[in-house]
């Protein structure tokens, strides 16, 4: 798809912006655990859907469950099916599914009594899951290779009969997904004790009668500031937003006042603004452990500023839905940038004009997509299987239309 940029007279856009797929899929968890929570406000996005179908559809014996690409429904489903007895169900995936590793919550749910067997490559899906009763209130766990695998278990500890006590072996990676996931149990009136080394969750059998509304998602958020920021000037108001937000990606609030933008909270939207003629730094350096999700949209926002960039923490990006450290360097590099990768870090050398109508690869991820697609404000270019953006944001190539920036297919 073709896109290039026409400024629009509108200076002023109001967007609303789809659930949080992680905030939806913590709850699908949890209510299907606890059906007297009500929820409004899911995602529509395809991560959401695979997840709801699967737990709306589950049958006991001989199902066969595909999440496609959806990392969260992967790691959250290996958890919770195992804690279910009589149940047996194979779990598989995309091409990619079956490449991302699976094993350290394999080997966790195998310790605590779960009987899981590898269909495929040892450590990876897809898994034939034999649900068990599980019985033992501990255990421990390496942190450092994908937060989900932590949320998984804590999902399903309110069920164990004394509750479950993980323990954090090595630096812990995705922190604030961590929360997210104690926040979501706390607010159906589980206890959870967040402590550095450990997490302990209590058990519950019943809760009372819970509505809950799924906050808009910041990570989908995160491309309009990409967008606001490429541009001299303007305001956009997103819904629905909250100040005090569960996710840690709403930390692009504070990473983009490095770029010129302000963001106020107006009921339960922000305006986020810039004005015109704002200094821009030369480089930043930024720790991206807490928020791995944002680093290719800051990685491209800037591209294009012609903005020195040095992005650390990232080492979990090669096992996300493409290695994401390799597909930055191959995309950012055709605009005639340099790029420099290591395991867990990025640096961007910028260039003054950037090549025009380059085509960028998607690599079947849907944050490839969004993150270039911003870049069309300084730029002509195509983006190749723009459709991938369905795993989190359905309708984001309607959105940004609003913006200006056209395209053709
Ligand atoms: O728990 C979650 O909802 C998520 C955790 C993060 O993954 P890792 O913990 O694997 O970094 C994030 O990248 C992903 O998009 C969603
Ligand atoms: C990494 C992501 O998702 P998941 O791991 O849930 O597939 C993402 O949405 O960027």
């Amino acid at each position: 798809m073709k896109l290039s940029f026409s400024q629009s007279s509108i200076s002023k856009f109001k967007l609303h912006i789809t659930g949080s797929k992680s905030i939806s899929n913590r709850y699908l968890i949890l209510k299907a655990q606890f059906p007297n929570i009500e929820l409004s406000g899911l995602s529509d996005c395809d991560d959401t859907r695979v997840l709801h179908k699967a737990l709306t559809t589950l049958k006991e014996k001989g199902d066969e469950i595909d999440i496609h690409h959806a990392g969260t429904a992967m790691r959250f489903l290996t958890a919770y099916l195992s804690s279910l007895p009589n149940l047996e169900v194979v779990l598989k995936g995309s091409k990619r599914m079956h490449e991302r590793p699976i094993g350290i919550l394999v080997e966790a749910m195998r310790e605590l009594g779960g009987h899981i067997k590898y269909l495929g490559s040892e450590g990876f899906p897809p898994l034939k899951i034999h649900g068990k009763s599980l019985q033992k209130d501990k255990i421990s766990i390496p942190a450092s290779v994908s937060s989900q695998y932590i949320t998984a278990l804590m999902l399903i500890a309110p069920s164990f009969k004394n509750g479950l006590t993980i323990y954090l072996q090595s630096k812990v990676t995705s922190k604030p997904y961590l929360m997210m996931t104690a926040a979501s149990l706390k607010s159906i009136g589980v206890e959870v004790d967040l402590q550095e080394s450990h997490i302990q969750v209590h058990p519950k059998t019943k809760i009372e009668p819970k509505t809950i509304a799924v906050e808009s998602d910041w990570s989908s958020a995160s491309y309009f500031y990409s967008c606001l920021a490429l541009m001299d000037q303007g305001e956009f108001e997103l819904s629905t937003f909250q100040k005090n937000s569960l996710q840690g990606d709403s930390k692009v609030a504070e990473f983009y006042k490095l770029f010129g933008i302000e963001t106020r909270f107006k009921g339960d939207s922000i305006l986020i603004s810039k004005k015109a003629g704002v200094l821009l730094p030369e480089k930043i350096e930024l720790d991206l452990n807490d928020t791995p999700d944002l680093a290719q949209t800051i990685a491209v926002t800037c591209l294009g500023l012609n903005i020195a960039c040095n992005l650390t923490g990232l080492h979990t990006l090669k096992v996300k839905e493409t290695d994401r450290l390799v597909a930055l360097k191959t995309e950012i590099e055709k605009f005639g940038a340099e790029v420099e990768i290591s395991n867990e870090s990025l640096q961007l050398s910028p260039k003054a004009n950037l090549k025009e109508s380059v085509s960028v690869q998607t690599y079947q991820d849907h944050r490839m997509a969004m993150a270039f697609a911003p870049l069309a404000i300084k730029v002509d270019l195509t983006i190749l299987n723009p459709e991938v953006v369905s795993k989190s944001f359905p309708d984001f190539w309607e959105k940004i239309k609003a913006l200006g920036i056209q395209q053709n297919r």
